[in-house]
C-alpha cells in the first residue's frame, strides 16, 4: 500500500501529510513524500540518518512550513503556522530533548499559556495539575521544579499536557533513547492503553525491535523519499532493513569473538583503582591495550558517572586513574586528553559539539595544535580532516564546511565519534556511542570500535544496547554504584539483561 493511497472507507485519519517537499538551500530534505496515520494506530516512521524524519515532524507540528504539499488533521486542513494554540490542540511531539521549562514547577509547565487573563490562582493551578496527572495515573509532585523529573516522568508530563489540551495525535521522537528496560515497558503499556482510547501515535525509533513491539504500520523514508508503507506484521526485519538501506544483505555487527584474545600479558592502558565519586564507590578496573570493556547497568547504576570521571568531566572523591601508568589530574578533561583519552560524551549537544562550527572544525577540534602552529590551521588542511571524517564515518552532509547544527541527529553523533578518534587516543571512552544512529551506521561505528581495538586502543563502551556490548571482550554490570557482575565474550542475552535489571537467582 502506498502512503499516498486513499484509506479504506470508514477509516478515520488522524494526521495526513501529502505531496510534501522541503528544501534547505541545496539540500532536499523531503521530496514529495506522504504519510497517513489512522485514528488509534501506532505508525512507525523509520529511515537512515538524514532521511528526512525530523523534517517531517517539524512540518507535522507546524514548526516549519513545507515548500509545497498539504497537512491535515482529522480531515481538516492544518491551521495557520502562527496559530500555535490550534496546532497544540491537534498534535504534540515528545522529543528526546525536553520541551518543558526546567526552572518552572510541573504544575506551571502543565498549564503554561493556559492561565487565561488576570491573576493566577496558585492553589487552583496546583489542584488542576494534580487532577490532570492523577487522571493519567502519573505520580509526581506537581510543586517540584521540572528539572527534578526523571526522563520517564518528564515524558509522561509532556504526554499528559498534550492530551489535556485535546490532542489526539502524538509524535514520539526516539522516546526510548534515554530510558532503561523497565521504563520502556511501562511507556509501551501506556501507549497501548492510550491507543485503545483512540489516541494515534507516530513513533520514530532506530530500534527496529520496538517497532515490531508497539506499531501496527510502518513507513520507510530513504534519501528524502517515501519508499514504502506496510502493516508491520507483513514486513520481515530483513525486508525492512533493505528498504531503509536500498540494498539487500541485512546487517552484521562485529562481535568480540572475531578478534584475537587479549592476553593477561598485554600492557594495561587504563587502570582505575578504588575510585569513588558521584553515584559510584570503590571501583577498580583495568583495561588492556586492544581490549574493549562494556559498562552496563540501569540509569541509576552509576555507569555514566564512572565513565565521565575517567575522562575528567567529574572529579573523584577518592581513588586514582592512570593511563599507561601515569596518574591523571582529577576532574580535568584537558589532562585526560593530554594523556591520550578520547571520549564520546553522553550529551552531544552540550559536551560533544559546537553547533555553530562546521563539520571539519568540530572533527578537528581535539587536534588543532597538531595541524598547524599555535592552532592556526590552513583552510585546506582543515577541509581535508573534514572530508576524511565524512568518508570514514559515512556522514550525510552537503560538505565539510556545513555547520553541524544543520545535520540530522544521527549524523551529528558521527561527527562526535570522528572528533573522539581524530587524536588517535590510547584510551577511548564511549557513552551510548550509537544513540540516534541508524542501523546501518551502527554497524559501521561498531566496526570502527573493532578496528581501533585491533590496532591496540583500549576502549570503554557505556551502553545497554546489546549490539554495542557484542563488540566487548568483557561486560561489567553495575548496580547501585558498584560492579555487581562480569561477563566474558560469551554472555547470553537473557543472563545479561537479567543482571542489568538486578535480577539474580
Ligand atoms: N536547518 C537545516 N539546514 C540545512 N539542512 C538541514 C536543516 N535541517 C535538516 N537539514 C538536512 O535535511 C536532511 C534531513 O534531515 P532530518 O533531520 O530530517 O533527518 P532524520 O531522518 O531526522 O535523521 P536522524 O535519524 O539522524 O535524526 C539532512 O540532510 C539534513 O542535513
Amino acid at each position: 500500500m502506498s502512503a499516498q493511497a486513499q484509506p479504506a472507507a470508514g477509516v478515520r485519519l488522524a494526521a495526513v501529510a501529502r505531496d510534501v517537499t522541503k528544501r534547505f538551500g541545496r539540500t532536499v530534505a523531503l521530496d514529495d513524500v506522504g504519510i497517513e496515520i489512522r485514528d488509534g494506530e501506532s505508525h512507525a516512521l523509520v529511515g537512515r540518518n538524514g532521511a528526512g524524519k525530523s523534517t517531517l515532524v517539524s512540518i507535522l507540528t507546524g514548526l516549519q512550513a513545507a515548500d509545497s504539499g498539504e497537512v491535515s488533521f482529522f480531515g481538516e486542513p492544518a491551521p495557520a503556522l502562527s496559530d500555535r494554540e490550534a496546532w497544540r490542540r491537534n498534535v504534540a511531539c515528545v522529543y528526546q530533548r525536553s520541551t518543558i521549562m526546567p526552572a518552572l514547577s510541573v504544575a506551571e509547565n502543565l498549564f503554561i499559556n493556559r492561565q487565561g487573563k488576570g491573576l493566577i490562582s496558585w492553589p487552583k493551578l496546583r489542584r488542576q495539575a494534580n487532577e490532570l496527572l492523577e487522571s493519567f495515573g502519573v505520580d509526581v509532585d506537581v510543586t517540584k521544579p521540572a528539572s527534578d523529573l526523571t526522563v520517564e516522568q518528564r515524558q509522561l508530563v509532556e504526554i499528559a499536557r498534550a492530551l489535556s489540551v485535546g490532542a489526539k495525535f502524538i509524535i514520539l521522537d526516539e522516546p526510548t533513547a534515554q530510558l532503561d528496560g523497565p521504563a520502556i515497558e511501562r511507556l509501551f503499556d501506556r501507549l497501548r492503553a492510550l491507543q485503545d482510547n483512540g489516541i494515534a501515535f507516530m513513533f520514530i525509533s532506530h530500534h527496529l525491535e520496538e517497532i515490531y513491539e508497539v506499531c501496527q504500520t510502518v513507513t520507510v523514508f530513504r534519501d528524502a523519499r517515501h519508499i514504502l508503507t506496510a502493516p508491520v506484521a507483513e514486513l520481515g526485519r530483513a525486508e525492512l532493513v533493505d528498504a531503509m538501506t536500498g540494498e539487500p544483505g541485512g546487517l552484521s555487527v562485529p562481535g568480540a569473538a572475531d578478534r584475537p584474545d587479549v592476553g593477561e600479558d598485554s600492557e594495561v592502558a587504563l587502570s582505575v583503582e578504588n575510585l569513588t565519586g558521584d553515584s559510584f564507590r570503590d571501583v577498580t578496573l583495568r583495561v588492556r591495550k586492544g581490549e574493549v570493556i562494556g559498562l552496563a547497568g540501569s540509569a541509576s547504576s552509576g555507569k555514566h558517572q564512572l565513565a565521565e570521571t575517567v575522562y575528567g568531566l567529574r572529579k573523584a572523591s577518592a581513588g586514582t586513574i592512570r593511563v599507561s601508568g601515569e596518574k591523571l589530574k582529577p576532574g580535568s578533561v584537558l589532562d585526560a586528553l593530554r594523556h591520550g583519552i578520547g571520549c564520546v560524551p553522553r550529551d552531544r549537544h552540550h559536551q560533544g559539539l559546537v553547533l555553530g562550527l562546521s563539520v571539519a572544525e568540530n572533527a578537528a577540534m581535539t587536534v588543532m595544535n597538531r595541524l598547524g602552529p599555535a592552532g592556526l590551521v590552513a583552510p585546506g588542511r582543515l577541509a581535508q580532516v573534514g572530508r576524511t571524517a565524512i568518508e570514514s564515518y559515512d556522514i550525510v552532509t552537503s560538505g565539510a564546511g556545513q555547520p553541524v547544527s544543520d545535520l540530522s541527529g544521527g549524523n551529528q553523533q558521527k561527527v562526535v565519534m570522528a572528533r573522539a578518534l581524530a587524536g588517535d587516543p590510547d584510551v577511548l571512552v564511549l557513552i551510548n556511542p550509537t544513540a540516534g544512529v541508524d542501523v546501518k551506521s551502527k554497524e559501521s561505528l561498531l566496526g570502527v570500535v573493532d578496528r581501533v581495538a585491533r590496532a591496540g586502543t583500549a576502549v570503554i563502551v557505556v551502553s545497554d544496547e546489546l549490539d554495542d556490548l557484542r563488540v566487548c571482550d568483557r561486560v561489567l554490570v553495575m548496580f547501585h554504584g558498584q560492579v555487581a557482575a562480569q561477563f566474558g565474550r560469551d554472555w547470553s542475552e537473557q543472563e545479561l539483561v537479567a543482571s542489568i535489571e538486578g535480577v539474580t537467582e
